[in-house]
């Protein structure tokens, strides 16, 4: 998805436009990519939280990243394709090497998705592939 998830102290916020081949029924956003937006964002944010609670610069090694171990996705209402979406993600609960993170999507103002990420940290060889992959 290529978002930048950016945490506010509170929350995380990202934003996105969806393209014209983001279509399913002409004028709405495909639910799959609403359904990516929340995975994405969800462990995006987990990372930025459990930097924030270390007291850690985001990015910074040792990395905190996620994998999602689980995702719940609700389509509230149809999701018009045009405007910017905004992503919205807080932690519900942290412990251990879990994150469950409430997230939603809101356009023009209103939500229309709405779904709950478990983000579990991933593991060091998984980190070591993705810093070989730049
Ligand atoms: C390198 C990172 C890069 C990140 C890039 C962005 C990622 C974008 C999102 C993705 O696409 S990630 C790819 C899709 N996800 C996967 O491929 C994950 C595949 N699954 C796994 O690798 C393991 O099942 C997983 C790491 C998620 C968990 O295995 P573990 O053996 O590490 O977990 P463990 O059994 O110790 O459980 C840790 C906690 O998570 C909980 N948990 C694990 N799986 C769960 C599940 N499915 N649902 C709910 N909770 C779950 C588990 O209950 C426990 O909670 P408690 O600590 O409270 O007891």
């Amino acid at each position: 998805m290529q978002i930048k998830s950016v945490w506010d102290g509170n929350e995380a916020i990202a934003r996105f436009t969806p393209r014209p081949y983001h279509t399913a029924v002409p004028g709405y956003v495909y639910g799959g990519l609403l359904a990516s937006l929340i995975d994405c964002h969800g462990t995006g944010t987990a990372s930025a939280a459990a930097y924030a609670v270390t007291g850690r610069e985001p990015g910074t090694a040792p990395y905190l990243r996620y994998l999602t171990a689980s995702l719940r996705v609700n389509f509230l209402k149809p999701t018009p394709l045009g405007p910017e979406l905004v992503i919205h993600g807080r932690v519900k609960e942290m412990a251990g090497r879990k994150v469950v993170v409430e997230a939603w999507i809101e356009v023009n103002g209103e939500t229309t998705v709405q779904g709950e990420v478990v983000a579990v940290q991933a593991p060091d060889h998984m980190i070591e592939a993705l810093l070989n992959r730049a």
